[in-house]
């Protein structure tokens, strides 16, 4: 019983750090800014948040990087466009699921690491959201996710593990899980990610890869939700 008790505890402290977090960063949102909506669930705070400033007058459009973004983005009233109309965005915010001492991320746990990577290699300036648990030495305490092609996926598997991991097909009760452009996600397992930036060249050059969960040298700054306090990280 009291197991269960400090399970839940922790869901909401974590919970409360990302809104923290996310909360702070629609404070460098300023009128006419094109924002990078980034996605998962501390996203989903920092769209909240922004959903009640473009309420009180602040005018801004937003590029989302997932469905799933864009229809949260509808439902708090936040404007949408798209790269038709605004080819350099002012600013992109997004959450991590791993970041190291030097800011480069592994992302893509909620399996929207490609359009992410376009919509914040596309921003001026990127802000990563993140409760502390994000934080860590090396990269690669969890597994990486690469989004490959569906046709011969298991050959494209065979090759990245190759590169010293253990591939596992991501699925999603059961079924397959289908990116939102349509392709699989390989999370792929490695002991220790010694240097990043090259095994994101590596990977990127077997035939199949679409892209990797790896987001190197392209954070500016890092806002961590940290118990009562928030923590800002520079490059
Ligand atoms: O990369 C992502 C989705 O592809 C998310 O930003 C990442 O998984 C963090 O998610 P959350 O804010 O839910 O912890």
């Amino acid at each position: 019983m009291s197991e269960q008790l400090d399970y839940t505890k922790l869901i909401e402290q974590s919970d409360y750090q990302k809104k923290m977090a996310a909360e702070k960063s629609v404070e460098l949102i300023e009128d006419g800014m094109i924002i990078g909506l980034g996605s998962g669930s501390t996203v989903y705070w920092m769209l909240k948040r922004l959903g009640e400033r473009v309420k009180e007058g602040l005018v801004v459009k937003g590029i989302p990087s997932s469905k799933r973004t864009a229809g949260w983005a509808d439902e708090f009233g936040i404007p949408l466009t798209g790269f038709h109309e605004a080819m350099q965005l002012d600013l992109a915010i997004d959450g991590a699921d791993e970041i190291d001492g030097d800011l480069n991320l592994i992302k893509g746990g909620g399996g929207s690491l490609v359009r992410e990577k376009i919509v914040n290699a596309a921003a001026n300036r990127l802000i990563i959201i993140a409760d502390k648990s994000k934080m860590v030495s090396h990269l690669g305490e969890s597994a990486l996710p690469v989004e490959v092609l569906p046709f011969g996926w298991e050959i494209t598997a065979k090759h990245i593990s190759q590169l010293g991991c253990v591939t596992t097909l991501r699925k999603k009760k059961k079924e397959v899980f289908i990116s939102d452009n349509g392709n699989y996600i390989l999370d792929c397992q490695f002991d220790h990610i010694a240097d990043p930036k090259s095994l994101h060249e590596s990977l990127k050059l077997l035939v199949g890869v679409v892209e990797t969960g790896l987001f190197i040298g392209m954070t500016e700054q890092v806002i961590i939700g940290e118990n009562e306090t928030i923590k800002i990280i520079y490059s």
